[in-house]
């Protein structure tokens, strides 16, 4: 991302010239922190790798926006991104992103960039970045009403809970101990546990607060959205599973994200992430997320379809 937007020689605060090392995100230091190669040729390292074991989503589209941004002028916003995931990826080696330079419009500009691994593409991306151009057209649906996330225990808050419960299977326990145990540089308050969690099922809809871990700073727009890219892929496309509660995944991939940024946010503080899904069929669903500023800004949405292939869950097995 441009010279005063990367995160190492920028000298805001968010470059961490007034701030500890050791506190910045480490989506800033490390993972959304790509290495040069070539002109337009990129290479990004992983942090956190799901269960899935293949590349987390978020991580792919955040390395890709990154990777498009570097070419962009600063006068310039990201505001929408398109890309397919067409193969996983392979938490063993490293990624390439390799850029090209689309078209540079009057108030438009458009980059394309392809994942690589093993030689082959895992994800294609196109990201258009705009002027700032003001308009009297201007209108949001009104945000959900929610606690606010000082009101809401934490996923590891949550986790504790269980495991505190005296009946827990051992399968439990060590499940929910790896749980505590990853480190996903994103922090969560889902605004209702039991539901997030599936323990009661209802609508494909659920709502959480999330937030970069430690700091980023002010005035880094592009990198901002490059973390909400990153969280705009978290326990987005389970939102499909919450109405069945009598399957559970075999083999759940995301195909394809979609994701529009409308305003100016801040993603190392807590935003409202309401997700829900409109349809599911034909072993995929749909999935759609709105990222709220507290202040009732809607700073971004997104759309995502995936692949779902579940299975039923045993009569007596505890989700
Ligand atoms: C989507 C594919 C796999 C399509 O690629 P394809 O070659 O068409 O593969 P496929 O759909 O025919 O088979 C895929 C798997 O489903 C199985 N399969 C096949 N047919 C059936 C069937 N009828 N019934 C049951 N199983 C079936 C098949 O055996 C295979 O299993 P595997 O051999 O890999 O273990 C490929 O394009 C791909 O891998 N794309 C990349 C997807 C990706 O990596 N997305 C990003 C990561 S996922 C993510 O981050 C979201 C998530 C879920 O982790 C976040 C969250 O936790 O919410």
């Amino acid at each position: 991302i441009e010279s005063h937007n990367s995160a190492e020689d920028d000298s805001s605060e968010s470059s961490g010239a007034q701030y500890p090392q050791d506190l910045r995100s480490v989506l800033v230091t490390s993972v959304l922190n790509l290495e040069q190669l070539d002109i337009d040729l990129y290479r990004g390292t992983h942090h956190w790798v799901p269960r899935t074991r293949r590349l987390f989503g978020g991580q792919i589209i955040g390395q890709a926006l990154v990777a498009a941004a570097k070419s962009v002028s600063d006068d310039l916003y990201a505001h929408s991104l398109h890309c397919y995931f067409v193969r996983a990826g392979d938490p063993k080696v490293p990624v390439l992103y390799q850029v090209d330079r689309t078209r540079d419009g009057r108030s438009f500009t458009v980059r394309s960039v392809k994942a690589i691994q093993h030689g082959q593409p895992i994800l294609i991306c196109q990201a258009s970045f705009q002027l700032l151009q003001p308009s009297p057209l201007q209108h949001q649906f009104p945000m959900p009403v929610v606690p606010q996330p000082e009101d809401l225990p934490t996923v590891e808050e949550i986790i504790q809970r269980y495991l505190s419960k005296p009946d827990l299977t051992e399968s439990a326990k060590q499940g929910l101990n790896k749980l505590l145990a990853t480190e996903v540089p994103i922090e969560v308050k889902p605004v209702s546990p039991a539901q997030f969690y599936r323990h009661v099922s209802g609508q494909p809809r659920r709502l959480f607060w999330a937030r970069a871990r430690g700091h980023i700073g002010e005035g880094n727009m592009k990198l901002h959205c490059c973390v909400a890219a990153y969280v705009s892929d978290f326990a987005l496309l389970g939102t499909v599973l919450l109405p069945y509660p009598k399957y559970k995944a075999r083999f759940t991939a995301s195909l394809d994200h979609a994701m529009w940024f409308h305003s100016t946010f801040r993603s190392d503080e807590w935003m409202l992430y309401e997700c829900d899904s409109p349809w599911a069929g034909s072993s995929r669903g749909l999935a759609q997320g709105r990222l709220w500023r507290r202040d009732g800004v809607l700073a971004a949405s997104c759309s995502q379809e995936g692949v779902l292939r579940v299975k039923p869950v045993p009569e007596n097995s505890k989700l």
